[in-house]
């Protein structure tokens, strides 16, 4: 039987950082001494029903996935004016703070990330869910340096024609869906197409900071310019994965085969620093 938790369960710890609502805290858990991350949402905030449909769906969608790169859901609880989720600790914290730090990564520890990615969206799209909100704000860094995609808030089932209302950045918004039209488990081969370009230039491709409008033309154009001094191999992978057409995009299996990533993690299974 699933276990009742309650704030009484744990020490709340230092902030670790938020969201468009709420905020997450370290948190332990008292009896066993297990460190969590405890999300914490106020339902004044999540009261729009579209909310809190969309956080059902993150709990339950979320609570049944088990795989290393994706961030675990152990349990959820509320109070009267609260809605807490026991979420697994990523000990070394958001990946997008580390791209900005670093400018942009080498090619080895884009290809891993990638690998890691992959893998994930696999798993994921094997269970028929998309998790359409891919993009470096929602990845984490677990103990051994492997990413976790954290923030499910904006997966489904698909295939999908829900109309995307985005609050974040639209950088990684595949064509149909800027198009409004309907979209499937392809929207997340987009986007990894999109983090690939990100992680090894260090800004998305189709960024146009003029205006938003600037920003969906050049993605339904797909007006991708790669710069000189990223390698023709991964060059090639980011052009197979940022087609217009959904179904001309490489497919998962296919990227965990391709020469670059073969190439830049020959031996990386082992968890490096
Ligand atoms: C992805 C956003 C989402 N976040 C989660 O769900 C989150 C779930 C979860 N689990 N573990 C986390 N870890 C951290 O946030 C973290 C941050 C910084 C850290 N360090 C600072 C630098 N130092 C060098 C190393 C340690 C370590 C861990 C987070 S965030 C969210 C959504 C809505 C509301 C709040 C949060």
């Amino acid at each position: 039987p699933e276990k009742q938790w309650s704030l009484q369960d744990f020490d709340i710890g230092k902030p670790l950082g938020r969201g468009k609502f709420g905020r997450v805290y370290l948190a332990r858990e008292k009896s066993s001494g297990f460190m969590v991350a405890l999300k914490v949402l106020f339902k004044s905030e999540i009261k729009q029903p579209n909310l809190a449909r969309q956080l059902r769906r993150e709990v339950e969608i979320q609570s049944h996935l088990r795989h290393e790169h994706i961030l675990r859901l152990f349990g959820y609880f509320h109070d009267e004016k609260r809605v807490y989720l026991i979420l697994e600790y990523a000990c070394r914290g958001e990946l997008y703070k580390i791209l900005r730090k670093y400018g942009r990564f080498s090619e080895r520890r884009a290809a891993k990330y990638i690998m890691q990615m992959s893998k994930a969206l696999l798993y994921l799209h094997q269970k028929h869910v998309i998790h359409r909100d891919i993009k470096p704000e929602n990845l984490l860094v677990g103990v051994h340096g492997e990413l976790k995609i954290a923030d499910f808030g904006w997966s489904v089932h698909a295939p999908n024609s829900r109309r995307k209302t985005t609050c974040g950045t639209l950088d990684y918004l595949p064509p149909e869906i800027v198009e409004g039209r309907d979209h499937d488990e392809n929207v997340d081969l987009w986007s990894l197409g999109v983090l690939c370009y990100e992680f090894l230039v260090g800004v998305p491709p189709f960024e146009d900071l003029s205006s938003q409008q600037a920003t969906f033309r050049r993605i339904s154009r797909v007006d991708l310019k790669i710069p000189e001094h990223i390698s023709p191999q991964a060059a090639d992978l980011i052009r197979r994965l940022l087609k217009h057409n959904p179904t001309d995009r490489l497919p998962l299996d296919q990227v965990l085969k391709h020469p670059w990533i073969i190439e830049h993690t020959a031996g990386a299974t082992v968890s490096e620093n």
